[in-house]
């Protein structure tokens, strides 16, 4: 029987179905577009305005900015679309360059000693480190980095290792939800890893710096450790937001460290913002980027 309840219901069912196939379409397009920049050579096809906003989202922001805020750490690491272009092949498996999910340890002793450069990233649960490795090494098939919505997801340290260039490090997060002997672990290997060219210090872009991560913060002055930060997340705040947090971040780097690279990265590990500079970071710091130049 026909009721006024009974058809409304029924209209609010249709409304349901079509706002979550909405939602399918916009995530399968989302996904499907961003997926597309995971290589640099499709993003050197964009429009020049895109081109540099993917590319060096930091500088992007200078158009946002008073004249009088001090810009000069924005364009320190400033390399050419060719040495991004280079860098990309260390992230890019060959027959002659395997990468792969080497190991994990829960102590050191279990750590593997691999002689080549490291890289390592760390920063509060759930802040990005695993989706950034799984965004940097997007252009290997099958390989698995796992990423959750649950904080305290990685519980170990997970090696990967880039064939004979070098090794990337995914670690515990600190903070909510972390495993017991977190501390002893990830000081451990920050204290005892020789072969560590650099730690990326990961700080949520939309949330901006909290106690925790000052307390990493010192914690890699402490060490005498050379680190970089990386402002994550860039594509979920507000653009005010997201500048006012970077501002933050800047004055702590200028103010308060020694170790610390002086330009913060910025990255999307959901549309690839960043991503492909921290690539050519990262083969700079290993040591492999020199090559181009050779
Ligand atoms: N919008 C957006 N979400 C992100 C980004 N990076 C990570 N996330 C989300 O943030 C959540 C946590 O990501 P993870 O990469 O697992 O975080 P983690 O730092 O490895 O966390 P732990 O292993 O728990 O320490 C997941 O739901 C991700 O999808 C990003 O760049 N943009
Ligand atoms: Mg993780």
């Amino acid at each position: 029987m026909f009721t006024l309840k009974g058809s409304l219901l029924c209209v609010e069912r249709v409304f349901k179905a079509n706002l979550a196939q909405e939602r399918m379409i916009s995530f399968c397009l989302m996904h499907r577009n961003t997926h597309r920049f995971n290589t640099f050579q499709t993003v050197s096809k964009l429009p020049q305005k895109r081109l540099n906003s993917i590319t060096f989202p930091l500088i992007d922001m200078e158009r946002y900015l008073d004249s009088n805020v001090s810009k000069t750490n924005f364009r320190i690491f400033d390399p050419r679309f060719d040495d991004i272009s280079f860098a990309e092949q260390f992230f890019t498996p060959s027959s002659n360059h395997f990468i792969h999910y080497y190991t994990s340890a829960v102590r050191m002793e279990h750590a593997p000693s691999v002689a080549k450069p490291e890289v390592c990233f760390i920063g509060r649960s759930n802040v990005g480190k695993s989706s950034l490795i799984k965004a940097l090494f997007s252009l290997v098939p099958g390989l698995e980095v796992r990423v959750s919505k649950n904080p305290g997801h990685t519980k170990k340290i997970n090696f990967f290792k880039a064939g004979k260039t070098f090794t990337l490090v995914d670690l515990p997060g600190y903070g909510y939800k972390a495993p017991t002997d977190f501390v002893e672990m990830v000081e451990d290997y920050l204290k005892t890893r020789h072969n560590l060219k650099r730690t990326f210090l990961l700080l949520d872009g939309s949330i901006g710096i909290q106690k925790a991560d000052q307390i990493a913060i010192d914690m890699c002055e402490e060490f005498g450790i050379p680190y970089v930060l990386v402002v994550t997340k860039i594509d979920r705040p507000q653009r005010g937001n997201l500048l006012k947090n970077i501002l933050d971040i800047q004055q702590i780097i200028e103010k308060q460290t020694k170790g610390c690279f002086p330009q913060p990265f910025l990255v999307s590990s959901l549309n690839y913002s960043g991503i492909h500079l921290l690539r050519c970071f990262i083969a700079h710091v290993t040591g492999n980027l020199q090559k181009n130049k050779a």
